[in-house]
């Protein structure tokens, strides 16, 4: 049956407003409905960017960009096809983040999500077929909001991180928004603050842990995979208890991806060859210390020590080129809450005359002299003037990634590192950094966030029809997307811009669907990964 009427103004797939022609408006019951003039897109874009720029708070240009969201999918894609860099920081990662805090107080739409709570697992299955409203689901990304960003537990407000990585995978890739499912697992908070909040929205009880937990978990999957069987599922903001060992649980079976854990091991990875093709060395030759040992961390972690592998060293020669630092200082084979993650990469205190002291960043910089540091751990300003210059004044192009998000969090600003760095650093934050200028040379920043990666991978798995994600695959997705810095022009950064991040979402998406087919790994017959790529685009035009 035709949707006619207000059921299409109201619809935001099918809506486009003052743009359907006098035709549409006959055959869809809306004449009258809508003023006479019949407008191109271009002349909506125009007005509502306009419109947008007439705000100043960055939470109100969100909320007016999510309402045009809510009210008209096209329209705003098209929008933020036009602005893609502008819009980046305000539907996605920094202003995301303000969206969350304060979910509760500024609620208007729960934007097509499906919202599952862990006390009631009967409902999996027509929550799921609820929020979908028949439309054919090719994408879930699901949160349980235990660690959003570094912030912590944010209960059912983390559903919007959800929603903003959907809207970069579109925005970069081109998933076909209605193919597209967000997705909050309500599984408690002991974010105490929430709980003492009265328009908290979510569940009013502590986090539901352990075999309980798990077993929801199971039967999500179980429900999601029997609805959208081609669905790629992709993990976000997890716990550092539950990332690792959800995405261990399924990586082998199912088409499915942590960002946080592989995203992100992925794009520092890109981001270090960006860097070596500045410094002209070789990654066996860098020393890494990791700070913040964490989901993140370690999905970094494993990502160069796979690489390092694969350059000819042995797994035990390649282990050696890590430190991780954490909450305990540098992490030694007896330090106690060791992850199960950590316990691979830790030291022998046996190594070390000063092994009783290294029990702070600055120490264990002085004492390793690492060529790569790399901050994912919540902790800002932790990256200090002092610790920088000690790297510096021992490697002349130190390779220095301050990656904790959101802004507030960052364990440094690009700024300070290329002062106290005379410019020398190789640099990649998290959020995005404007240029720096410095004796007379502008220092463009990498922005070393896995949405330069993830839209160009998950969007390949989906037109190859991937099965499972494998490493191979993962590893030539890198090698596409560190392969595009110049490293000729002075400043340069590790990492191509945002600007560009359609055309390079594009190759990393080819290279990807490549692989799969390459691996017979593809569901459909594909006799081509560039035409498949291609054919699955959707593009924001009515
Ligand atoms: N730029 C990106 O693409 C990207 C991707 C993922 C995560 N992140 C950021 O990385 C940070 C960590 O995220 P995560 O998912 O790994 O969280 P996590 O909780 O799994 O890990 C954080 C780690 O930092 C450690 N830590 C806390 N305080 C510390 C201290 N004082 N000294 C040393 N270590 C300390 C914790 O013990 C933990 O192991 C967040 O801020 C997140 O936004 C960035
Ligand atoms: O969301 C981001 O900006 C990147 C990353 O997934 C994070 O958790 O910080
Ligand atoms: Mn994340």
């Amino acid at each position: 049956m035709t949707t006619t009427g207000y059921d299409v103004l109201r619809n935001p797939f099918l809506n486009k407003g003052t743009a359907f022609t006098q035709e549409e408006r006959r055959t869809l019951g809306l004449i009258g409905t809508l003023p006479s003039q019949v407008q191109t897109i271009d002349e909506q874009a125009a007005q509502a960017y306009q419109q947008f720029q007439s705000k100043d708070a960055p939470l109100e240009k969100r909320i007016f960009l999510m309402n045009l969201f809510n009210e008209n999918v096209t329209l705003f894609y098209h929008l933020m096809d036009q602005h893609v860099a502008e819009f980046m920081p305000i539907v996605y990662d920094p202003v995301v983040a303000d969206a969350i805090e304060q979910y509760n107080e500024i609620f208007t739409n729960p934007q097509n999500a499906a919202f599952l709570s862990v006390d009631r697992p009967e409902d999996i299955k027509q929550s799921l077929l609820n929020a979908a409203a028949g439309r054919d689901i090719k994408l879930v990304v699901v949160t349980d909001a235990e660690g959003i960003l570094g912030m912590g537990d944010w209960g059912v407000n983390g559903v919007d991180i959800a929603v903003g990585k959907l809207m970069v995978y579109t925005a970069a890739a081109g998933i076909d928004p209605a193919s597209v499912l967000a997705i909050s697992i309500d599984a408690g908070t002991n974010n105490q603050t929430l709980l003492d909040n009265p328009r908290y929205l979510g569940n009013r009880h502590p986090r539901v842990a352990g075999e309980d937990y798990l077993t929801f978990i199971d039967q999500f999957v179980t429900a999601e995979q029997a609805l959208f069987p081609e669905s790629l599922l992709h993990w976000e903001d997890f716990g550092r208890g539950n990332a690792q060992v959800i995405l261990d649980k399924y990586k082998d079976e199912i088409a499915t991806f942590n960002d946080d854990i592989q995203g992100t091991g992925m794009i520092v990875l890109a981001g270090i060859f960006g860097a070596l093709n500045i410094s002209k060395e070789k990654l066996v030759d860098q020393t890494f210390v990791t700070f913040g040992a964490g989901t993140a961390g370690m999905g970094i972690v494993n990502q160069i020590f796979t690489e390092l592998q694969r350059a000819g060293l042995t797994a035990d020669e390649a282990r050696q080129h890590f430190y991780l630092v954490d909450k305990q200082g540098l992490l030694f084979d007896d330090t106690p809450d060791l992850t199960a993650a950590q316990k691979p990469f830790t030291r022998s205190r046996a190594e070390f005359v000063n092994a009783d002291t290294l029990t702070n960043l600055a120490d264990v910089v002085k004492t390793i002299h690492p060529t790569v540091l790399i901050g994912t751990s919540t902790q800002p300003g932790t990256f200090t003037e002092e610790i920088v210059k000690e790297m510096a004044a021992h490697t002349p192009r130190p390779i220095i990634f301050p990656l904790s998000n959101p802004t507030k969090l960052a364990e440094a600003t690009a700024e300070d590192i290329i002062q106290w760095t005379d410019g020398q650093a190789l640099i990649a934050t998290g959020i995005p950094a404007a240029d720096v200028t410095y004796k007379g040379v502008t220092y463009k920043i990498g922005q070393g966030n896995n949405a330069l990666i993830y839209p160009g991978l998950g969007f390949g798995l989906i037109a190859s029809t991937a099965k499972l994600l494998t490493q191979e695959t993962i590893s030539a997705a890198i090698h596409a997307l560190g392969g595009l810095v110049d490293a000729q022009e002075a400043g340069a950064a590790v990492l191509p811009p945002v600007s560009h991040l359609t055309a390079f979402s594009q190759k990393i998406a080819e290279v990807t669907a490549q692989s799969v087919l390459d691996q017979g790994l593809n569901r459909e017959p594909i006799a081509d990964a560039k035409q498949a790529v291609k054919d699955a685009k959707w593009s924001a035009e009515y």
